[in-house]
């Protein structure tokens, strides 16, 4: 059995589907060093916001296939490490995307009426109704900084209110921000035209302190500051000092640059900023949805098969995935036949869809056709995560490109690699789910199975010298099951592929290539 840890709290439901498939351990609250210890035990890790997902964690993960993030921000985990290793991270894009819309809201109401406050003033005793005199939303401007899946569920619930919608989101085009009712603007108008602003981008280098002191200071002396995204997309000292200094009307915050929030966070206990301990995506619903999410794609990945929302790979879903398994494995035996072929390494890649592959996600194939070529010569393990950042670190460049379809009309899928010797071209097809075929080789036509051992060998087309290449594989005790010969013409140059039961014995290969006529041989397994 696998085994899998699950080092934050997640929902019951997703541990049950966990230990379905897994030995699971739930261990949370680990200090680094000690989550830095283990984690070389398991082949997949679940975690929540909590969970530092570190480079030097990750040196250490010497089995671990898949980190599985209980939630949407995956800026705790270090993707680009974890891709490097050839680990999937995916997360569950969907999950708490209400949860976190509606605290938001709640966080505008609760700013508009300042209801922390009065509460806080009346389990003191204090009946204070003049202090807590609010304002309403109604007719107020909501500037929405990032409208993905949570910023377009809070725009449909201010619109609700009554609120006008000033967006900003560079990914957005005009045409869905008129069919939200938004007015996208820069974000110069935006901070100068609001009445309350909310974030909802991921963090990454740009979000990072995106609204400084100098931001601030063109808002509007009442602008209320909402950030229920993450923690430093406001910058704290900066809004801290806004607030002290009434040059903001006030701030809600739920997210920390450091969680939790240390006492001398300088955002805690200013009478108009209001806070809770990052609570976007604390809901019963929420958190049965993202831990089930998660544990259906780690137990999947764990047997085998495609996760829907990998981070740092494009997803597939499942029924994409049956359809595209064949040429997957295709392009994986080409690409593994191609480096089998050279002595001198490969230093392009080039993959050619011919014909009709429909909606198929030819990125996939591509990378499987790179995997393979890199499996047998490089030292690390690739995988369909690692292989392009591998090859792209070894200077090997990979390109893509689709032409008409084949006078047979089947779709042919070519493997193109550039060595020292020049270009070598590889084709095959998918006949049927289990049906996949080698059909050139270098121009020359073969049909064979890329399965088990090969012996490919180029000669002259003469009597007499397959017969003895059958000869000496004979006295060797290994048995051929298949052969297929292509050649230009007669009497010229030929390549003939062998099916064979067993490798050959040391020095066999080098007998072969000494037969008069014989140009070149080179044993593969596929
Ligand atoms: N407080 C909490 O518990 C929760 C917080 N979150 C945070 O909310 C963030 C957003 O979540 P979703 O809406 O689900 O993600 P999403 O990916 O659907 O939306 C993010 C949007 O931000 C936009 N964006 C990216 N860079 C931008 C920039 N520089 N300026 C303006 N827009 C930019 C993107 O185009 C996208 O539309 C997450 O990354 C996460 O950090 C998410 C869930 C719960
Ligand atoms: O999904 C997200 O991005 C969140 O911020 C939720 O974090 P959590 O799982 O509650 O620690």
């Amino acid at each position: 059995m696998p085994r899998v840890l699950v080092s934050d709290p997640i929902a019951p439901e997703g541990i049950a589907i966990l230990k379905q498939v897994a030995d699971v351990d739930v261990k949370t609250g680990l200090p680094k060093e000690e989550l830095a210890s283990i984690i070389g035990e398991y082949d997949a890790l679940a975690v929540r916001s909590e969970t530092k997902v570190t480079a030097e964690v990750l040196a250490n993960a010497h089995k671990l296939k898949i980190i599985g993030r209980a939630g949407v921000g995956v800026d705790n985990i270090d993707v680009e490490t974890a891709t490097k290793r050839g680990i999937l991270v995916v997360n569950s894009p969907e999950g708490n995307t209400l949860a976190a819309a509606e605290l938001s809201v709640a966080m505008l109401l609760a700013l508009a009426r300042n209801i922390p406050q009065a509460d806080q003033a009346l389990r003191n005793g204090e009946w204070k109704r003049s202090k807590y005199m609010g304002s309403e939303v109604y007719g107020k401007s909501l500037g929405v900084i990032g409208l993905g899946k949570i910023g377009k569920e809070v725009v449909k619930r201010a619109q609700a209110f009554g609120m006008s919608i000033l967006g900003y989101d560079p990914y957005l085009k005009p045409e869905q921000a008129e069919k939200l009712g938004i007015r996208l603007v820069d974000l110069p108008t935006l901070y100068k035209e609001s009445d309350y602003i909310t974030v909802h981008v991921p963090k990454t280098k740009e979000t990072s302190g995106m609204i400084g002191a100098e931001q601030l200071a063109t808002m509007k002396p009442t602008v209320r500051l909402i950030n229920c995204a993450r923690g430093g997309i406001i910058d704290e000292a900066a809004l801290a000092q806004a607030a002290k200094d009434g040059k903001i009307g006030g701030a809600a915050i739920d997210v920390f640059t450091t969680e939790p929030a240390p006492a001398d966070n300088p955002l805690l206990g200013i009478p108009t900023i209001i806070t809770t301990p990052h609570l976007g995506a604390s809901t019963e619903e929420a958190q049965v949805n993202v831990a089930i999410d998660i544990a259906e794609q780690i137990a999947d990945v764990l047997s085998g098969k495609p996760a829907r929302a990998a981070v740092n790979m494009p997803s597939v879903s499942a029924e994409v995935l049956a359809r595209i398994q064949p040429y997957l494995t295709l392009a994986e035996k080409i690409g593994s036949l191609q480096s089998q072929l050279t002595t001198s390494g490969v230093r392009a890649i080039e993959v050619v869809y011919k014909g009709d592959f429909g909606d198929l996600p030819t990125l996939h194939i591509t990378r499987g056709a790179v995997k393979g070529v890199l499996d047998t010569v490089v030292p690390e393990s690739v995988n369909y995560v690692n292989a392009p950042g591998l090859a792209a670190s070894r200077g090997i460049n990979i390109t893509e490109s689709r032409t008409g379809a084949d006078e047979s009309g089947s779709p042919v899928l070519t493997v193109r690699a550039e060595t020292q010797s020049g270009w070598r071209e590889i084709s095959g097809t998918v006949f049927g789910p289990k049906d996949i075929r080698i059909l050139t080789i270098d121009g020359y036509r073969v049909d064979v199975k890329p399965e088990g051992f090969l012996l490919v060998t180029k000669h002259t087309d003469r009597p007499g010298v397959i017969g003895k290449v059958g000869t000496l594989l004979g006295d060797k005790g290994v048995n051929i099951a298949g052969m297929h010969v292509g050649r230009e013409s007669e009497g010229k140059g030929a390549l003939m592929v062998l099916l064979i039961d067993s490798a050959i014995p040391d020095g066999g290969v080098e007998e072969i290539l000494k037969i008069d006529g014989m140009e070149n041989a080179r044993q593969v397994q596929l």
